[in-house]
C-alpha cells in the first residue's frame, strides 16, 4: 500500500543546499509554480528548502501570488536568540512563515559535528516555534557494509525524538538518507530503502504507538531523479523524497513531483 493509500500525503521537498542566490530563487520558484499550475496539491505536497538568504524573497513570492508551494529552512538554531554568531533562530524562521526545517542533515552532522543531542534540541526548537522538522537520518557506507545500517539509523531516530511528546512526534517528517547515496548518483535500491523506512516506522510504533507511526511521513533521500522516483515512491513505507541536486533543475524536479506519471 502506498503513502497516499494509507492517508499520508506524499511530501516532495527540494533541499537546495548552498545553491541559488535570492534572485535565482525567485526565478526558480516562479518556474516551478508555472509548471505545476495544474497540480493537485491535496495529492502531493511540494516544498523547497532554500538557503537562509533566499527565504524572504521566496516568502514574498509565495504570499504575493498565493502559491501552494511550501518552503522552509535547512537548519535552525537550538537557541531562541542572543550571542550565537551566524545562527538563525526559530522565531526568525517562524516570522518568515517557514513550514518546514531540515534538522540533522548528514552534511550538518559531518561538517558541523552535530550530535543526536544537538539535533534533538533543534527538533524541539522547531516545534516550539510552530515549524515542522524534517529529521534527517542515515548511515555512512562503512556502517552499511558492516550491516549496522538499521540499528544506526534507528538510534538517530530515537536520539532526534528524545522526550518529544506524541502530539508533536505524529507530525514529524523523517528523511532516511543513506550518506553514501547523497550526491553520488548511487541510489539505494528501493527495497533496501524500504527495509530501513519500515524499521523506522516500527521504531515509532515502539516509542509512541501504531497510530503515531502510521501518521508520520518518511521520505527517502539520496540521488533521487525522475528515472528512479516511481520505484522509490511505490514502497509501502516511503512517503516522499528529499531531493538535493535534482531539485535545482526545475524541469527535473517537476518530473519528480509528478512521480505518478513516471
Ligand atoms: O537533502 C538531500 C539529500 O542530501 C540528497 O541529495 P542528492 O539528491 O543530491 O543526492
Amino acid at each position: 500500500m502506498t503513502a497516499a493509500e494509507k492517508g499520508r500525503t506524499p511530501l516532495m521537498a527540494g533541499n537546495w543546499k548552498m545553491n541559488l542566490n535570492h534572485l535565482e530563487a525567485i526565478a526558480h520558484v516562479q518556474k516551478l509554480a508555472f509548471a505545476l499550475a495544474d497540480t493537485d496539491y491535496e495529492a502531493v505536497e511540494v516544498a523547497v528548502l532554500p538557503p537562509f538568504t533566499d527565504l524572504r524573497s521566496v516568502q514574498t513570492l509565495v504570499d504575493g501570488d498565493k502559491l501552494k508551494i511550501k518552503y522552509g529552512a535547512q537548519d535552525i538554531s537550538a537557541h531562541d536568540g542572543g550571542a550565537y554568531t551566524g545562527e538563525i533562530s526559530g522565531p526568525m524562521l517562524s516570522k518568515l512563515k517557514c513550514t518546514y526545517v531540515a534538522v540533522g542533515h548528514s552534511e550538518r552532522r559531518q561538517y558541523h559535528d552535530e550530535t543526536d543531542d544537538v539535533v534533538n534540541a533543534k527538533v524541539k526548537a522547531a516545534y516550539k516555534h510552530g515549524i515542522t522538522p524534517i529529521l534527517c537520518v542515515g548511515e555512512e557506507l562503512s556502517v552499511r557494509e558492516a550491516g549496522n545500517h538499521v540499528a544506526h539509523t534507528l538510534a538517530q531516530v530515537e536520539g532526534g525524538l528524545k522526550d518529544l511528546p506524541a502530539e508533536q512526534a505524529e507530525s514529524v517528517v523523517i528523511a532516511y538518507e543513506p550518506v553514501w547515496a547523497i550526491g553520488t548518483g548511487k541510489v539505494c535500491g528501493a527495497g533496501d530503502a524500504q527495509e530501513v523506512c519500515a524499521a523506522i516506522r516500527g521504531k515509532l510504533a515502539e516509542l509512541y504507538s501504531q497510530d503515531v507511526a502510521d501518521q508520520v511521513r518518511i521520505q527517502y533521500g539520496g540521488s533521487v531523479k525522475s528515472g528512479n522516483v516511481a520505484e522509490i515512491m511505490a514502497q509501502a513505507d516511503i512517503d516522499g523524497a528529499l531531493v538535493g541536486g535534482a531539485s535545482l533543475d526545475a524541469d527535473e524536479f517537476v518530473k519528480i513531483i509528478r512521480f505518478r506519471d513516471q
